[in-house]
């Protein structure tokens, strides 16, 4: 899982121009769009239920990668996995069962993440990472998209990539990430780049160009 992999994460782009925001991006090699599920509790912010991602899921030609800041996660992965979602990860923080929510999202068949807060050790992690395809370091404070990334944070990525060794795990960074850091979360270890408001700010499609640019 070396391959650099640019995520758009859907709560950066105008949710009433979407088709036409994300579309093009298809073409261009994007093939994972990050939808962001926020419960107003874990995280101060509301964000697309199972219903709304279902919905999506039918309507934009890409494969989803859900981030769930919601409490109790459990409950809602079965729907998502029926909506088709590839890729699912929980919070550490939000997920009282974690090696059991891992097992769930893998045994129903879709790819299983972990997400680790800005402020949360990585040695959490020391007893899953054998079970997990990708952890996501968090770079800002979940739950609010157009913050700035925690640059301590490389640190953390690059101790993350040690644990890793080799096995196959990709380290996705969300928050923050944008033509002038992605290096640098590259060069600490981080290959899956989730980026809000960077990419839809002006022309996504000049944007995208530009942080491939940004990436060796
Ligand atoms: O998970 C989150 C926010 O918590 C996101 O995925 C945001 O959408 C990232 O947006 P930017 O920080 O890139 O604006």
């Amino acid at each position: 899982m070396s391959k650099n992999v640019i995520m758009p994460s859907l709560f950066g782009a105008d949710i009433s121009e979407l088709k036409k925001e994300v579309t093009p991006l298809r073409g261009l090699g994007i093939d994972i769009l990050h939808v962001d599920m926020m419960d107003g509790s874990f995280v101060p912010n509301i964000a697309f239920g199972p219903s709304q991602v279902a919905d999506l899921k039918r309507s934009l030609p890409f494969m989803f990668d859900v981030h769930m800041m919601v409490e109790n996660p459990d409950k809602f992965i079965p729907d998502l996995v029926k909506a088709g979602v590839e890729f699912i990860s929980v919070h550490q923080e939000a997920t009282p069962h974690l090696l059991k929510s891992i097992q769930l999202i893998k045994a129903l068949g879709a790819k299983a993440g972990v997400v680790l807060n800005p402020g949360t050790p990585i040695n959490t992690l020391e007893v899953v990472i054998d079970e997990v395809d990708y952890v996501l370091i968090m770079t800002v404070n979940p739950g609010v998209g157009g913050q700035q990334l925690y640059t301590p944070i490389y640190k953390k990525i690059a101790a993350l990539k040690k644990m890793i060794g080799s096995r196959s795990v990709a380290i996705q960074v969300d928050g923050g990430v944008n033509v002038k850091n992605s290096r640098k979360c590259q060069e600490a270890g981080a290959n899956w780049f989730v980026v809000g408001s960077f990419m839809f700010s002006g022309d996504p499609q000049a944007n995208l160009q530009a942080l491939n640019h940004s990436l060796k």
